[in-house]
């Protein structure tokens, strides 16, 4: 696997679990004018089931290389998690605990890690960076109420914070960003400020200005406090717990005394934009002084004030209402400006209750959760970890499946705390819970008490105008938590076993991995029996491939990595078909007429003339609507899935006696020669592509990329580097890692995602037909 690759599969496994032996231990020293973690932080364990405003659900999202893990080592740092410092570059993260656990076959991997600070419980979901992982990013936000977006402040918004920016705004998940990396000489607020308002198209509200730069950066301006808050770090191993917060004084530098009071007001005058509330405090009681306006409610003028109506809650309201983001800066690298932002996560990010879930008011007080990530321990059986919507969970129960239809009993209810994982009888609303017992569930399954509260809980919502969610054709209304949407794989390969004994224990292994991982696809080839893995792209395949030799002992084989193309149509066409078969003495005979023709690349469909849905018996319609999809699930050309399809059944004539498989092998068969008549075309995989690469080499990768079917469509300039956008078939990117190393000497990153499926021209087409039918 490509160093890039590692690196970022070294951010997917992140967090992973942690059943680290020894207790931590953590002296603090509150001095005057000096900040330390609190000595209760430690103790606050001992409250497992939280006030639920004490709660925050949050995830750190990034671009690879931003600096996700070191941020997150020094959150777990600080906050007492972990005892020692992690580097990423001497690999000593708790992502490298990982990979020595699992050498030693303990498992474990964590979604989710449960620290505290300063009286506030944090579960840190994780959100892997590649976008091989999009769907578990999907899953992590399906689950976060709260997120930290971390940018690299000399790069601005990259291209994978802009996909999972994306994503959290489809679940309108509050953000703050945080800029990190501000020791780097080329730090920009003012650019990062930009694209942040740019490209993420969000209202970025600055609360901190950076102290010095470069190398001289030792900390920032609290502009809410109107405080300087230094790390004087004493020596590189200094880990940054302690630092200076002093009031910004007039003897200060006058620069800096001047810039942040302009800062401030800016400030002010945008959350007074963003916030009527706050507007209407400043008008009424700061028209003439803005720089009065207190940053806190505690020093307001008059305390007998209902209205919210500090500057801190106006932030507040405004990154919850997402109008406006906060943002923080820092170097988690040279430990400064962490502490702040554990403040901000605590301070600005919204409390599990102050996040509207649908569904779950049809609960009310009962039990409602959704599996959001399944893992396999050795010695436990599955571990599911559980968010809480509504109710409680108690260990040593039995609980109800809505996806499954299915009752089981989980026996253990735990706390994934750093040292160990905390076992507790029950756990309320808003918590994260790692269940024991499970052994049905699959991620993105709705759990709830019994199925009476199911029952209720579906009688509650019809009678309301039954919004529930509708599964397929059962009459009963399910309400289960919507999962995420699974994206089509674009990858494929066959994956043999080392022996055929060894079948039913890889068959074991890949059931054990598509419970924890929806992404990814088994099936087995109708001709050849061999067992095929799709999975959306190379790095997602070799980490499936590495951990059944890793975690299920077995050395498989894998075949060539093959792109996942699709077939489509290019034109309307209507053909009639007739089967007459006698098999034993009974003979069989169906006719049917039809007509497909184009539509959008997403979707395929069947519908059946106005007068015929009338008439056609229930169960005749069903063999053909099953013909009809069986045909889309191999096309005419190389025996792609179809897509982009539209089939209009014109009429079916049955003769009684003849069975239904009959009725839908007559249905495919005429498919197949509508399909062929309207001119079957090929679709390919192209992915959005951005390289980020020194000038000096950009010649050589656009050169590389010509030869690759890519189409160029932008080039950015961003500091020294260039900034290429561009789409290339997926099939044209095998390997691009080890490529782009090579031809830039290492001097770019680069990171790609589905853009969407074209079709191909007619002679790539040729070219492919001829190879797959082995002619080239
Ligand atoms: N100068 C500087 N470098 C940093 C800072 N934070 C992280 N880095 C470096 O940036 C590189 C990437 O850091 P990571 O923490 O691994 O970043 P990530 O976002 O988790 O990256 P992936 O795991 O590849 O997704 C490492 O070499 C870090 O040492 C910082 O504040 N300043």
């Amino acid at each position: 696997m490509s160093v890039r690759a590692l690196q970022t599969l070294k951010g997917i496994i992140w967090g992973r679990c942690f059943l680290r032996a020894g207790s931590q231990s953590c002296r603090c020293h509150l001095r005057r004018h000096y900040v330390a973690l609190p000595d209760d932080i430690k103790s606050l364990r001992a409250v497992l089931n939280p006030d639920i405003s004490k709660i925050r659900n949050i995830g750190i999202m990034a671009h690879i290389d931003a600096g996700k893990t070191t941020t997150t080592e020094r959150m777990l740092y600080y906050s007492g998690y972990t005892r020692a410092l992690g580097d990423v570059d001497d690999g000593d993260t708790v992502t490298d605990f990982m990979a020595q656990e699992r050498e030693r076959g303990i498992t474990i991997q964590s979604a989710a890690v449960t620290f505290d600070w300063k009286s506030h419980r944090i579960n840190l979901i994780d959100t892997p960076g590649h976008v091989d992982f999009t769907l578990e990013v999907e899953r992590a936000l399906r689950v976060l109420d709260g997120a930290v977006a971390v940018f690299d402040s000399s790069a601005g918004v990259e291209a994978q914070t802009l996909t999972v920016w994306r994503q959290a705004e489809k679940h309108q998940i509050p953000c703050i960003c945080f800029l990190n990396k501000m020791d780097k000489p080329t730090a920009d607020l003012n650019f990062s400020m930009e694209s942040i308002r740019l490209k993420l198209r969000a209202s970025p509200v600055l609360l901190q200005m950076p102290i010095g730069s470069g190398k001289n950066f030792t900390g920032v301006v609290d502009l809410l406090t109107n405080q300087k808050l230094i790390w004087n770090l004493t020596s590189t191993r200094d880990d940054g717990r302690t630092f200076e917060a002093k009031p910004l004084g007039q003897s200060e530098d006058p620069e800096l005394l001047e810039a942040a009071g302009e800062a401030r007001t800016a400030l002010v005058e945008q959350v007074a934009d963003l916030d009527d509330e706050f507007a209407e405090l400043l008008l009424t009681d700061f028209s003439d002084n803005f720089e009065a306006v207190p940053a806190k409610k505690a020093s307001l003028p008059f305390q007998n004030r209902t209205l919210c109506s500090d500057l801190q809650e106006a932030v507040r309201r405004v990154t919850l209402a997402r109008k406006g983001v906060p943002v923080l800066c820092g170097s988690s690298l040279k430990n400064k400006g962490v502490q702040p932002l554990l403040d901000a996560i605590t301070a600005y990010l919204p409390a599990p209750n102050e996040r509207h879930h649908d569904l779950v008011r049809w609960y009310k007080d009962d039990l409602c959760a959704l599996a959001f990530k399944v893992l396999h321990d050795k010695q436990r059986g599955p571990l599911v970890f559980l968010r809480i919507y509504s109710g409680t969970l108690k260990a040593q129960t039995a609980v109800h499946n809505i996806n499954r239809n299915s009752t089981e009993r989980m026996s253990r209810l735990l706390v994934p705390f750093a040292d160990q994982h905390v076992e507790i009888p029950s756990m309320s609303a808003g918590n994260i819970a790692l269940t024991v017992g499970l052994k049905q569930t699959v991620t993105g399954d709705t759990i709830v008490s019994s199925k009476a509260s199911a029952a209720a809980a579906a009688r509650r919502a019809q009678s309301d105008g039954g919004t529930g969610t509708k599964r397929g054709d059962r009459s009963d209304i399910g309400i289960v938590l919507s999962g995420v949407e699974v994206p089509d794989p674009v990858f494929f390969c066959t994956i043999e076993p080392p022996t055929t004994a060894k079948q039913a224990d890889l068959e074991n292994a890949l059931n054990c991995l598509q419970r924890e991982d929806p992404s990814l696809k088994v099936r087995v080839d109708p001709d050849s029996g061999q067992t095929i893995l799709c999975g959306m792209g190379e790095l997602h395949i070799d980490i499936v491939h590495d951990r059944i030799r890793r975690e299920y002992g077995i050395e498989t084989h894998l075949g060539p990595l093959q792109v996942a193309y699709r077939e489509t149509i290019l034109q309307e066409a209507s053909t009639a078909d007739t089967l007459d078969r006698t098999i034993g003495d009974r003979r069989h005979l169906a006719a049917v007429n039809l007509s497909v023709r184009p539509v959008d690349f997403t979707s395929c469909e069947v519908a059946f003339t106005e007068e015929l849905r009338v008439q056609i018996q229930p169960e005749i319609k069903e063999a053909v609507e099953n013909g009809v999809h069986s045909s889309y699930l191999q096309g005419p050309l190389l025996g792609y899935p179809v897509r982009g399809v539209s089939s209009l059944i014109h009429s079916v004539s049955v003769e009684p006696g003849t069975s239904a498989t009959m009725v839908s092998a007559c249905v495919s068969r005429c498919m197949l020669k509508a399909l062929r008549l309207a001119g079957a075309q090929v679709l390919e995989p192209v992915m959005s592509l951005e390289v980020t690469v020194g000038e000096e080499h950009l010649s050589s990768v656009l050169g590389d990329l010509a030869q690759r079917r890519g189409t160029v469509r932008e080039i950015q300039s961003r500091h020294d580097n260039k900034v290429l956008l561009a789409t290339v078939p997926l099939a044209e990117m095998m390997g691009y890692s080890t490529v782009l190393r090579t031809v830039t000497s290492g001097n770019a990153t680069f990171s790609m995602e589905l853009d969407a499926y074209e079709a191909m021209n007619p002679h790539d087409q040729s070219a492919l037909l001829k190879r797959i039918s082995g002619l080239m």
